[in-house]
């Protein structure tokens, strides 16, 4: 399983008669993990739902290996900040959802829910229902369901933003882990630049122009560099962009 390439080539996406992203081209190499920042309001959801083929295009196209994009397909799945798990069923059972959807037999769904649960460190709560977790578990949970079904592009929408720093920053670390052992290309929208810093190989910050800026990461997923001086000039950068103003 590889990674998709992912391009937004002049791309418009919006709501109603009101245009939210215009003219936005950029690419997504395969398996590269790139976070997307920007002012509230400029378009990051709008254009992780055209990427996961929620929203028509109004204008220009969005590709996957160079495939429009025109609806939802399972290589491409969306995580949000929004507890997204069924209620009534368990935490096993809702890891197994987009595996049965592929139609894998029972006993395969089991073994890989269970394997799932066990790399987010939930191996113990596999027959608890998601009320009786926390929220950050139901984070853990989410990204076992995510990532159980192989999809070759994961979209996550500010998926740790409901959660308390501490746990915001485990669920970083625990991100970093477990995309080890995946190929999935991810775009990873976040409001929190230091979020960014950490768990992307490149972030883009959205401006209305449509040219996105791009800043490489120093030392992608590894805490040791945070606060590092090549880090540090990296964050001035985006905060730069998404201030638009010059570095000082
Ligand atoms: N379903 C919708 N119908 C109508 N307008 C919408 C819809 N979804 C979003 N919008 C509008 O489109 C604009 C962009 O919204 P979007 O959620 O993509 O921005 P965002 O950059 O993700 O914002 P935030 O950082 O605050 O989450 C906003 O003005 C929003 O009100």
């Amino acid at each position: 399983m590889s990674g998709l390439a992912l391009r937004a080539d002049r791309v418009s996406l919006g709501h109603g008669s009101r245009s939210v992203v215009r003219d936005l081209s950029f690419e997504v190499r395969p398996g590269e993990v790139f976070a997307v920042l920007g002012a509230s309001g400029c378009g990051k959801s709008t254009l992780l739902r055209g990427l996961a083929g929620l929203l028509p295009v109004r204008d220009g196209a969005l590709y996957a290996d160079d495939r429009p994009i025109v609806a939802p397909a399972p290589e491409r799945a969306l995580m949000f900040q929004d507890d997204a798990l069924l209620p009534w069923r368990s935490v096993r059972r809702n890891v197994e959802l987009p595996l049965a959807i592929r139609g894998l037999s029972r006993t395969a769904r089991r073994r890989r829910a269970e394997q799932w649960l066990d790399r987010v460190g939930l191996g113990d709560q596999a027959d608890r229902l998601p009320a009786q977790l926390s929220g950050g578990m139901r984070q853990r949970v989410q990204l076992a369901r995510t990532l159980a079904g192989e999809p070759r592009a994961v979209l996550m929408d500010e998926p740790f933003g409901a959660l308390d720093a501490q746990t915001r920053g485990a669920m970083q670390r625990l991100l970093a882990d477990v995309l080890r052992s995946t190929a999935a290309t991810v775009v990873f929208v976040t409001h929190d630049v230091d979020e960014a810093l950490f768990v992307a190989d490149r972030v883009a910050v959205l401006t209305p122009a449509g040219i996105p800026t791009l800043v490489d990461v120093p030392e992608p997923r590894d805490p040791a560099t945070r606060g590092t001086p090549l880090v540090r000039e990296a964050r001035e950068e985006l905060l730069a962009a998404l201030f638009e103003r010059s570095p000082a």
